[in-house]
């Protein structure tokens, strides 16, 4: 009779097993794409199709977003409104709500607020400033860390003073006073009527143990839990589970130990492997054929799991295509790393018909989202960053920004505005109002006026009057260095000079400290874009050029209500999500795996997992890339491949095209997987030194090798190229940023030839040969 339900139709048989499971407990595990998200909504749909009420089904997700797809998606099933009653949705939003209903118990107000983590780490921050502690010693991010992790393994500020183990760790970390901060900050947070991130199932579990009332209730109400990605629970998130489901025992997780990636916030994998041990008669699932990816990327994937010792045992296939191989590019700097995904999208875009939905990018750091967010406002590619703001909406850029608007043009009012009192310098609203009266009376602008002040009789006392002159004297002093400066020289003294980075620096909150980096990224990206100006035999690098690039780039940041855009977010946060074509970037050794997460094997094993997990990503195509330099806090790094790039079996990846300086990854590689070049046209550029280049992809060996091999140029503005003797009027070529064009004049000799090259984009552009990244293609 099952077998006539027509939704059951969507599911193998191995899945239909699990989801057709009776009452009790049951696991499933298997590794990624296999299914195990559709076993568990499949799972509710049909029990609400056996008449389970759906009040009485909790499903707990490891996103909002994959609730709300749950919930339509289990709508679409049992074609009723029937799903919207259901509990579904991450721990921290499903026990938030159970604490407003019942946290009053606690001397909680059930309109309790909840602190973000940059909230605890704000309050921290004035607790140690409070106490006189050294905030070196006392770091804030760490204190913030350590308790965290002591709520998340339910240990109290009681249960801490109680065990001497902690007590002597934490004074060995010359912090001995972090119980008295742990104290306080409970004290505060409660105070304050507001709840942490662990709070929300700390006191869940308190509420469950201290009243055994309120545990009843719950537990009759959620007859049925469903539990996502098993394997990232912590032990309080396991605890809650545990006690709740004590009672029916109805109790039905899926997860996958490859993908644990949350150790390091007190995720315990042994819940997956105690799972047997603590219910009664578990039915154990198995799931192996993977319906999300090509061969070639599953087949990668196992390939690298394959190295982590410690892992259950696990078959995964797939019957879907062969599909392209993986492709690995190298570049020279992040900035040309950020270029590459960029056109890479593009091409993709034009040649599959595909929205910008169908593209993730995937970093192992927030911060690497710059240099792809500049990439891609470059080439008008919407995007939207997953968890946290987007570099140029940030208050302090655009702070930084708007001073320098004012240097190219005093005029600029909105800038003017933003920060004539930002540092404050005693200049305020009244003043600002009547310079715009006068401004508008004489039809001048506020700066004008500013700079006319003795003439007119505005009323304005002479103190600020003295402010207000000393603003239009630091601007002009700016126009002057501008003169003879390039956007770099100019943007670092405008940062130093006007008080801003002082401004975020003394303020010493996490938030603060938090500016002043984005900043000195800004300096970064700023340093980049010289840099590459000076390929362009018209371009100076100076500050216009700079804020014309970012104001067509900025445009993008108003949100247009148009959701086919880019992803880009962390890995930790792909979790459970796919997307046909997947960009991993900044394959670098210290990146990924992360310079934090090397010292014991266990931390590598997590690295490698979280690998795993971002390459099962991608449904159709992956690419992998890394950069031989990469800018932080203006400087240059030299950067070494990730030791995971040589862990996926060679044959799955596609890899580099070696050219005279030392290997360089070329963008031939894309050209050629999408059909659009044939390869045989394409030359390979001789080799300097004689020996000729190994061909086709390196194995294992050659890639160690180039990892030791240092890059030739330790900075891009050395980067001097031998002109390639076959460019000519008339060539094809590739740039690594602008992308393919054609040569439509060559002038001068030597050092200053230059090229004329009109580029599919639509501009021409007139390239210095000695600079540029330009590949001939025919
Ligand atoms: N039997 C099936 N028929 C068709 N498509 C399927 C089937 N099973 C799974 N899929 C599809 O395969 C993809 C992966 O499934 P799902 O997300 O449930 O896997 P998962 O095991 O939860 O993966 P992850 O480990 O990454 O969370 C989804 O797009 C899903 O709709
Ligand atoms: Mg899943």
């Amino acid at each position: 009779m099952e077998e006539e339900i027509a939704y059951l139709k969507g599911l193998n048989d191995a899945q239909r097993e699990p989801v057709l499971h009776k009452d009790g407990a049951l696991m499933v595990i298997a590794g990624a794409g296999s299914g195990k998200t559709r076993v568990l909504t499949y799972r509710i749909a049909h029990l609400m199709a056996q008449g389970v009420d759906s009040f009485n089904i909790l499903a707990l997700t490891f996103t909002n977003k994959a609730a709300r797809e749950m919930k339509k998606r289990i709508a679409d099933i049992v074609g009723s409104s029937e799903a919207k009653n259901l509990w579904m949705g991450t721990f921290h939003s499903v026990f938030a709500k159970l604490l407003r209903f019942d946290g009053s118990k606690l001397g909680y107000p059930s309109n309790f607020t909840i602190y973000d983590t940059q909230d605890s780490q704000r309050l921290i921050a004035s607790i140690i400033k409070e106490m006189g502690l050294d905030k070196d010693i006392y770091k804030y991010k760490q204190v913030q860390n350590r308790i965290s992790s002591y709520k998340n393994s339910l240990i109290t500020v009681k249960a801490y003073y109680q065990n001497p183990e902690l007590v002597e760790a934490d004074a060995m970390a010359k912090r001995p006073r972090l119980g008295e901060i742990y104290q306080n900050y409970v004290d505060r947070c409660f105070k304050a009527g507001a709840m942490d991130f662990d709070d929300l199932l700390l006191r869940t579990n308190e509420l469950l143990t201290r009243f055994p009332e309120v545990l009843m209730k719950y537990q009759d109400r959620f007859r049925y839990i469903l539990v996502d990605e098993y394997q990232d629970t912590n032990h309080s998130q396991y605890l809650i589970v545990k006690a709740l489901a004590d009672r029916y025992q109805n109790i039905c997780v899926v997860g996958d130990d490859a993908q644990s990636i949350y150790s390091f916030r007190g995720a315990n994998i042994s819940n997956i492997l105690n799972f047997q041990r603590d219910y009664e008669d578990v039915g154990m699932y198995r799931l192996e054929q993977n319906y999300r990816s090509t061969k070639n990327i599953v087949n990668a994937a196992n390939s690298i799991i394959s190295n982590n010792k410690n892992q259950l045992e696990k078959v995964v296939w797939t019957a879907n295509d062969e599909g392209n191989k993986i492709i690995i590019h190298r570049s020279i700097t992040d900035a040309e790393e950020g270029r590459y995904v960029a056109s890479s999208i593009w091409d993709n875009r034009m040649n599959h018909q595909m929205g910008n939905g169908e593209f993730a990018v995937l970093y192992r750091t927030n911060s690497q989202s710059r240099a792809i967010e500049d990439a891609l406002r470059k080439r008008d590619i919407p995007y939207r960053i997953y968890g946290g703001l987007s570099f140029y909406q940030r208050k302090e850029i655009k702070d930084v920004l708007a001073y320098l608007r004012l240097v190219i043009n005093p005029k600029d009012e909105e800038a003017l505005k933003r920060v004539v009192n930002f540092p404050a310098r005693g200049i305020g609203q009244t003043t600002i109002d009547k310079l715009v009266v006068a401004a508008n009376h004489y039809g001048r602008s506020i700066f004008e006026v500013m700079d006319n002040l003795p003439k007119l009789n505005l009323k304005i006392n002479s103190g600020t009057q003295r402010k207000l002159e000393d603003f239009v004297t630091m601007i002009k002093s700016f126009q002057i260095m501008n003169e003879g400066s390039d956007a770099f020289t100019l943007a670092e003294h405008v940062s130093k000079k006007t008080g801003l980075l002082l401004e975020f620096k003394k303020d010493g909150t996490p938030e603060g400290i938090g500016r002043m980096e984005n900043i000195e990224e800004l300096l970064n990206g700023i340093k980049d874009f010289v840099e590459g100006q000076k390929e362009l035999a018209d371009a100076t690098g100076n500050i216009s050029e700079f804020l014309e690039d970012v104001a067509l780039a900025t445009d993008l940041d108003k949100d247009t209500g148009d959701d086919d855009r880019v992803a880009l977010m962390t890995i930790h946060l792909a979790k459970g999500l796919e997307f046909p074509y997947v960009y991993i970037v900044g394959m670098e050794e210290d990146l990924f795996p992360s310079a934090m997460s090397m010292n014991t094997r266990s931390e590598l094993e997590e690295e490698r997992r979280l690998f795993y997990v971002a390459l099962t990503r991608a449904e159709k195509q992956a690419y992998l890339t890394y950069t031989q330099n990469r800018y932080r806090w203006g400087k240059l790094i030299d950067a070494e491949p990730s030791r995971f790039l040589e862990e996926i079996d060679e044959q799955y990846v596609d890899n580099l095209t070696p050219v005279n300086d030392g290997y360089r990854y070329k963008s031939m590689i894309d050209a050629n997987i999408f059909g659009e070049v044939d390869k045989s046209k394409l030359r390979q550029v001789k080799p300097q030194n004689g020996t000729p280049p190994p061909v086709g992809s390196p194995n294992a060996n050659q890639l160690r090798k180039l990892r030791k091999l240092k890059p030739e140029l330790s900075k891009p503005s050395k980067s001097t190229n031998v002109i390639d003797p076959n460019l000519e009027e008339g060539s094809l070529v590739n740039h690594t940023r602008f992308g393919k064009g054609q040569v439509l004049k060559i002038e001068g000799v030597g050092n200053d030839k230059k090229a004329e090259i009109k580029f599919e984009r639509g501009d021409i552009k007139k390239l210095l040969l000695r600079f540029a990244k330009l590949e001939v293609l025919s």
